[in-house]
């Protein structure tokens, strides 16, 4: 799978414009500022229906313009699939792949697996808890489309526990039975999601291994652990045990919600104690494991977007990635980089062809 072709109108700072892409590196380069991230953020919308960087999606149209238009021409087992989103201010957007529009954008999800890389990754290691869940969940949701839904399911009978725990407080009145009532719903979806995590680990965390051994050469040892209270305790003991202490917060204090990955460099946890660079190939190598899963449950290659790959990295790893990436695993990538030279240079040595796109200011040449 491959995207052949994408066209943008009024999309962040690019007013009009179509890019004929090779299936193999494409490489952005241009100055700070110029629209290189936003190329990407626009191959990244087409596969997965939003902005990488950007929740609010209203900010993803053009100062002043009143819509955004993108559209994208994929080549599927060579036959060729057209998605296209567009938003007009205050409405709803739209997604549609060969002109059909999609009821559940969940639908969408997975059929053009991504996987990016970009320097906000570090927020996966430095920010609390829940950019990592955010992350598992965006792994395992491209590969399972029921996961979304269980998710979903899971927030909504949270909210309502947590509801009915500040109206016992508001109001005095506890009635044990029916708590219970809602523990087992919160129970149910709860498992089921932890059972997936709990699998995808298992498969994930070798994977991951093995790219940051590649990576780094065994330059040093990371640890990366899945943290779930429902590894110790079945999740309905969980909740009974912690009714009082609930009770007193107002809210569900255990829980798939509290979920966490524990990232660690040589025995050190890699928040306090990682480098940068080492913080850096820590992701790199977990979103090529992302990568990794993601090829094997789909049975093709999802793409690969590396924004601004080189920073922090020494020229050793950089290299390393490079080749790793550009070898046969790996299939259509797109790279940014401030440089023409630098990335000319890098890919020149390892004697890959690469596709040079030179942007300016909202323009591509
Ligand atoms: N909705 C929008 N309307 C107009 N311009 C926007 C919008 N959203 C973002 N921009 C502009 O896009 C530019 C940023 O583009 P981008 O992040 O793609 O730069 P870049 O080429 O990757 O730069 P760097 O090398 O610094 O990472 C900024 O100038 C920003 O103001």
């Amino acid at each position: 799978m491959w995207l052949k072709k994408i066209a943008l109108i009024n999309f962040k700072n690019y007013e009009e414009g179509g890019l004929d892409l090779s299936p193999a590196v494409n490489a952005f380069t241009g100055d700070n500022g110029a629209g290189k991230t936003n190329l990407l953020d626009a191959v990244h919308y087409l596969s997965l229906c939003k902005s990488y960087f950007n929740p609010i999606d209203s900010q993803q149209i053009r100062n002043g313009a009143d819509f955004f238009m993108l559209q994208g021409t994929f080549d599927k087992d060579g036959s060729e699939e057209v998605v296209a989103c567009s938003l007009k201010r205050n409405q709803k957007k739209q997604f549609r792949r060969n002109k059909k529009e999609y009821q559940r954008l969940a639908d969408h999800i997975g059929l053009f697996p991504l996987v990016m890389i970009s320097p906000y990754d570090v927020s996966i290691i430095i920010e609390g808890s829940e950019e990592r869940r955010r992350f598992i969940d965006n792994v395992i949701s491209q590969t399972d489309i029921h996961y979304l839904d269980e998710l979903i399911t899971y927030n909504k009978n949270l909210t309502n526990r947590n509801a009915l725990l500040k109206s016992i407080a508001e109001t005095g009145r506890y009635d044990p039975e029916l708590l219970a009532i809602f523990d087992e719903q919160l129970v149910t979806s709860g498992k089921r999601i932890f059972e997936k995590r709990r699998n995808f680990m298992e498969t994930f965390l070798p994977v991951f291994h093995k790219h940051y051994r590649h990576l780094t050469e065994g330059a040093e040892e990371v640890d990366l652990i899945y943290d779930s209270p429902l590894l110790n305790e079945d999740f309905s003991v969980l909740l009974k045990k912690a009714a009082e202490r609930d009770r007193i917060l107002e809210r569900t204090s255990t829980g798939i919600h509290k979920d966490d990955l524990l990232f660690a460099v040589n025995g050190m946890p890699m928040k306090k104690f990682g480098s940068q660079g080492q913080q850096k190939s820590f992701l790199i190598a977990l979103k090529l494991a992302q990568y990794s899963f993601l090829q094997e449950r789909k049975g093709y290659k999802p793409l690969l977007l590396l924004d601004d790959i080189f920073d922090k990295l020494d020229d050793k790893r950089t290299r390393k990635l490079m080749e790793m990436v550009s070898h046969d695993d790996f299939g259509q990538i797109f790279i940014t980089d401030t440089s023409r030279e630098r990335i000319s240079s890098i890919f020149a040595a390892i004697g890959v062809e690469l596709t040079i796109f030179e942007v300016e200011k909202g323009t591509v040449k």
